[in-house]
């Protein structure tokens, strides 16, 4: 039974999934789950995620969810080159480390600012309080920094001389700031090339691809948003603001 892998191409997560999937000619069905209608909140997608979050794995009756879950189950599965988790206990702890620092600090300031630039406006006609933006801004700035001298110092790569999970899953959030229109590489010449060398080595063209909804969101945000759906995020949306 082919592997399948529900995925909406506008969340980092997703594509972070996508591109290893690609990457590692690991052949999967796509079920695209269009978040901007809804689709998470259907009833046949909360038979197969009662989280209503992307991305999820199917394989067979398994179903995994959490996109780092996925990234390490497919690496086992497929036994993908070992540099991606790699078998030296200090560098996985690394990639460990790396993969649940992010969780809390760049998925977190580079969501934020997505939802905050370009999606709320979608579904709210309301002022963004300039307050609020710049609290994000500045903890995306606190963040990269750590980034910065935590993880990629010196090295070609975040845990060293070659490309593992840690860069994956990096490269997938700074490249949503992107799509909000945040210059996240302008006066940060180190991430700049490390960005240059992560795009290579997955190949300028699967990059592209995976990244083609986000950085060319006009398409997106002249989107009819279905009214219900309006009403029903509002609250959350609200909150956001706050
Ligand atoms: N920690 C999870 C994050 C999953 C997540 O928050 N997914 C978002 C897209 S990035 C989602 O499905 N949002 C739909 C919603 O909240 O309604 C992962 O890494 O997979």
């Amino acid at each position: 039974m082919v592997l399948e892998l529900y995925l909406d191409m506008l969340s980092q997560p997703c594509r972070a999934v996508y591109i290893f999937a690609k990457k590692n000619n690991i052949a999967f069905m796509m079920k695209n789950i269009e978040m901007l209608k809804g689709q998470q909140f259907s009833e046949d997608f909360n038979k197969v995620n009662i989280l209503r979050k992307v991305p999820v794995l199917k394989d067979g009756d398994f179903t995994l969810e959490e996109s780092t879950a996925i990234l390490l189950y497919l690496s086992r599965k497929y036994n993908t080159p070992s540099h991606w988790y790699p078998p030296d206990m200090k560098k996985r702890g690394r990639v460990d480390e790396f993969l649940a620092w992010q969780q809390s600090t760049i998925h977190v300031s580079c969501s934020k600012i997505f939802w905050l630039k370009v999606v709320i406006p979608m579904f709210i006609n309301q002022q963004l309080p300039p307050e609020k933006l710049h609290d994000v801004t500045e903890d995306l700035t606190t963040n990269l920094q750590k980034l910065e001298d935590k993880f990629l110092r010196d090295q070609p790569f975040l845990i060293g001389t070659e490309i593992s999970l840690a860069d994956l899953v990096a490269i997938v959030e700074l490249m949503q700031c992107m799509g909000a229109g945040w210059e996240t590489f302008e006066g940060r010449p180190k991430l700049q090339e490390w960005r240059k060398r992560v795009e290579v080595f997955l190949g300028k063209e699967l990059f592209a691809e995976a990244h083609a909804r986000i950085l060319n969101n006009q398409e997106m945000r002249n989107m009819t948003i279905d009214p219900s759906l309006k009403v029903q995020l509002k609250p959350f949306l609200l909150k956001m603001m706050k």
